[in-house]
């Protein structure tokens, strides 16, 4: 997919006011509803600017690492722009199905113009759903694969959000959970602070958005590590969970297997 700079106004942004002394902690789900609102109409463009476009090569090896197959009826968590959901919709073709959930009705409304906007047939075959990954409206053992990308560190409830997978996830199929690594190596946190502060931050805040960069430090630095995944999803009852770091440790990937 070419990257595209054309990058469109953010005219659904709040303007912030010009001396920011205070970064508003972004705490509860409601605050992250929010912020996801408002960046939706650069998220994509940031996402390929601030990494080079190297997300959608991750992205990638997220959808690969969940196992999905063709003719697969399968789940994509906190969906957002629906970068996963497409790369899903590809490898279950006509005969399968993707859902994709996510409770920002801004990102939701940029995934469904996306599907719109694009000639493959197969994308026909994603349904849009707007709900909370705490309370997934599905029956138990619904789907054979799910995807989460750079979903559960932005959830509250953590464990009640892979207790939610685990349980509509079908005996044997796995969940493939994309994310920034919190990694233990002072290098690799080091990195990716000075990237945030001195390239992401700087950038963002030409478009009225530094205060929702700067939400993505704090919320590494309070997401769990690899260890941490795997013993959480192994506590919520997935039988095996592996994580791998990826992008020069930069980032990382759990595959929990139900
Ligand atoms: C797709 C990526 C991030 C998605 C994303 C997740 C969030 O939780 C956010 C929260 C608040 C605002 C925005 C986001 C958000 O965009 C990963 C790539 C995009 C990152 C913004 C890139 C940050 C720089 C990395 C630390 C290092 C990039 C290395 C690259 C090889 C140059
Ligand atoms: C960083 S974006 C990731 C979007 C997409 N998966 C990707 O990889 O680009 C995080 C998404 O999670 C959604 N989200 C966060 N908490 C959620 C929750 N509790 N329920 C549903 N969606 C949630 C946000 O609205 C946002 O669209």
């Amino acid at each position: 997919m070419a990257l595209q700079f054309a990058f469109p106004s953010t005219a659904g942004a709040r303007r912030r006011p010009e001396s920011r002394s205070i970064i508003r902690p972004v705490r509860c789900a409601d605050d992250r509803q929010a912020l996801f609102n408002r960046i939706a109409p650069v998220y994509d463009n940031l996402n390929d600017l601030f990494s080079l476009g190297m997300h959608r090569v991750w992205k990638r090896m997220a959808v690969s690492w969940s196992g999905v197959k063709e003719g697969d009826t399968v789940l994509d968590v906190c969906c957002g722009s629906g970068d996963l959901a497409f790369l899903l919709s590809e490898k279950v073709g006509i005969s399968g199905k993707v859902i994709a959930l996510d409770f920002s009705k801004e990102q939701l409304q940029i995934a469904a113009a996306r599907q719109s906007e694009q000639s493959k047939a197969c994308y026909k075959n994603i349904e849009w759903i707007e709900g909370d990954a705490v309370n997934l409206p599905f029956s138990r053992s619904s789907f054979d694969a799910a995807t989460i990308g750079y979903g559960l560190r932005n959830i509250v409830d953590r464990r009640k959000a892979m207790e939610e997978m685990y349980k509509v996830l079908k005996p044997g199929s796995k969940v493939s959970i994309l994310d920034f690594n919190k990694s233990t190596s002072s290098l690799n946190s080091s990195v990716q602070d000075w990237m945030i502060d001195y390239i992401v931050v700087p950038i963002a805040s030409g478009y009225t958005l530094a205060d929702e960069y700067q939400y993505l430090k704090s919320s590494i630095k309070e997401y769990l590590t690899g260890k941490e995944l795997e013993q959480l999803a192994g506590e919520v009852g997935f039988y095996v969970a592996k994580f791998y770091e990826i992008g020069a440790g930069l980032m990382g990937n759990l595959v929990a297997t139900r």
